[in-house]
């Protein structure tokens, strides 16, 4: 039987904290252990967003992959792809996220592409719980409009592009443990359903 959850029923038994959620943070903690909590999913999922909040509620340290990356590279991702290609920026990620998820526990966002490399997936599946953040093709787009950092989407037709991106991509998602849909649920409301999946993963299956 799978392990993974579909998780998207907050509502019931909340507590009243800054994002309303039901989960024993301590508990979840434990199980955790050294593992990182991984975001994945496409180019306007909100896995940068959701990640800060998740790892604010349960006050672990927050490392973004393409901020890392940015970080040692001393370049912009659209700089990275314009003067070294996709394929260095991609060599760069797996080299940076190995690295992250031997520092956990944490949580981390990592950029739309980073899941697709299977060596990726294999320090995920040993370091990490990863979290599949998943939304309509209209949810995306709307999101991505807002700005102009994402490099494959800077072309003629970009939602033919993340049409291609969804359909190569959500079989390898569809690995991850826990599994949120997401479309026009607040913030907030995200993030709880998040830790109600993380929870469902971490304690309730195990
Ligand atoms: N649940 C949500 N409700 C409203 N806006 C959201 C939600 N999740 C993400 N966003 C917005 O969508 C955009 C993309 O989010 P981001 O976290 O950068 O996505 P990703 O890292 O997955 O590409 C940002 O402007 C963010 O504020
Ligand atoms: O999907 C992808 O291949 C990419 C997603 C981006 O991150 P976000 O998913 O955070 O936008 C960033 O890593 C780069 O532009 C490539
Ligand atoms: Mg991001």
């Amino acid at each position: 039987m799978s392990n993974r959850r579909e998780f998207n029923n907050a509502g019931a038994g909340m507590t009243e904290t800054a994002i309303k959620h039901s989960v024993d943070t301590k508990t979840l903690l434990d199980r955790l252990g050294r593992r990182s909590i991984v975001f994945v999913g496409l180019m306007g999922a909100g896995k940068t967003v959701i990640g800060r909040k998740v790892a604010s509620a349960l006050s672990l340290p927050f490392i973004d992959s393409d901020h890392e990356i940015e970080a040692v590279s001393r370049m912009s991702i659209p700089d990275l792809f314009a003067n070294y290609g996709e394929a260095e920026f991609r060599s760069l990620e797996r080299r940076v996220l190995a690295r992250l998820l031997r520092e956990g526990p944490q949580v981390l966002s990592t950029g739309g592409g980073a899941f697709m490399s299977e060596r990726t997936r294999k320090a995920v599946a040993r370091n990490g719980v990863s979290v599949w953040l998943k939304a309509d093709l209209d949810t995306l787009m709307q999101r991505v409009a807002k700005r102009q950092n994402r490099p494959l989407l800077q072309t003629q037709d970009p939602r033919a592009v993340m049409e291609k991106l969804m359909a190569d991509r959500y079989p390898l998602y569809g690995e991850a443990n826990v599994v949120v849909r997401t479309r026009e649920e607040s913030k907030d409301v995200i993030a709880a359903e998040v830790l109600d999946g993380l929870a469902a993963h971490l304690i309730a299956d195990h």
